[in-house]
C-alpha cells in the first residue's frame, strides 16, 4: 500500500496534500505538524503527529514530502525522511502539464494548472507553484520556488534555494544565481547573481528587509 506523510499541514500543505489526493496515486495521506494537537480534526487529513516523530511512522508510511515554504528547511526535512527510509515522490497535480521529456527529482511539487516543458530538468525539492510554466530546456537547482503565475522562458536557469515571487516573469536564456529573491510582478532582462533580490520592469536590484539585516 502506498501511504504519504505531508511534513508541515500550514497553507502550502493543504495545497500539496490535495494535489496528491487528486492524483490518485496514494491510498492514504496524513500530515505531520508541530501543531498536530491543534490542528487534528481542523483538516480533511489526519495531523498524527509532530515533525520529530517521523521515524515512528517509517513503517507503516511509505513516502513522505515535505511542505514548508523555507527551502533550506525543506531540503534539510528531505533529506532526514530519506535517511529514515521513506520515498520521496515526485507530486504532480492532474490538472498540470508535464512534459515526458522532462526530469523530475524527488520532494518536488507540480501544483494545479502548472506547466512543464520539453526537456526541463528540476532539482530536488522545488515548488512549481499554481499555474506556473517552466518552458523547454530550463533547468532549475534543488529547492527552487516558482510562485503561482510565474512564467519562465525556454532554457532559463535557477539556482540553489531561488525563490521567484507571484506573477513575474524571466525572459528566455537568462540565468539567476542561488538564493536570489525576484519580487511579485517583477520582469527579468538580464542575469542575475547570487544572493540579490530584484523587483519591477525591468527587473533591477532593491535593498529588501532581507539584505538590510
Ligand atoms: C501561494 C503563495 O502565497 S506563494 C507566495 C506569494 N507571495 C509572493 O510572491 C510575495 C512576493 N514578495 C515581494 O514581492 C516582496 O515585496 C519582496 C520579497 C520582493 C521584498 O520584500 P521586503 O524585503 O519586505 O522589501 P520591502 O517591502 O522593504 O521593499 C523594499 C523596496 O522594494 C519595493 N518593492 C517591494 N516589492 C516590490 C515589488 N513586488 N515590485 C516593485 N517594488 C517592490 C518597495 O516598494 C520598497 O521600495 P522603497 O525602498 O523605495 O520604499
Amino acid at each position: 500500500m502506498s501511504r504519504l506523510l505531508v511534513l508541515g499541514a500550514g497553507g502550502h500543505g493543504k495545497v500539496l496534500a490535495e494535489a496528491a489526493e487528486a492524483s490518485g496515486r496514494w491510498d492514504a495521506i496524513a500530515m505531520l505538524d508541530d501543531r498536530h494537537s491543534l490542528l487534528n480534526g481542523s483538516l480533511r487529513w489526519p495531523v498524527i503527529g509532530s515533525i520529530d516523530d517521523c521515524s515512528v511512522f517509517s513503517s507503516e508510511w511509505s513516502d513522505a514530502i515535505v511542505a514548508v515554504g523555507h527551502s533550506v528547511t525543506r531540503l534539510r526535512w528531505l533529506e532526514m525522511v530519506e535517511s529514515l527510509g521513506f520515498a520521496i515522490p515526485v507530486v504532480v497535480h492532474p490538472s498540470a502539464w508535464v512534459s515526458p521529456s522532462a526530469k523530475i527529482a524527488g520532494g518536488t511539487v507540480i501544483m494545479a494548472n502548472a506547466t512543464v516543458q520539453a526537456d526541463a530538468r528540476l532539482g530536488r525539492g522545488c515548488i512549481v507553484n499554481t499555474g506556473a510554466s517552466v518552458d523547454h530546456d530550463c533547468r532549475l537547482g534543488a529547492g527552487v520556488h516558482i510562485c503561482p503565475g510565474v512564467h519562465l522562458g525556454g532554457e532559463v536557469v535557477i539556482g540553489d534555494g531561488s525563490w521567484l515571487g507571484i506573477g513575474c516573469s524571466v525572459i528566455h536564456c537568462r540565468t539567476i544565481g542561488c538564493e536570489v529573491m525576484v519580487a511579485a510582478g517583477a520582469t527579468v532582462i538580464d542575469d542575475i547573481e547570487d544572493g540579490m533580490t530584484v523587483a519591477g520592469v525591468p527587473a533591477r536590484e532593491i535593498i529588501s528587509r532581507r539584505n538590510k539585516s
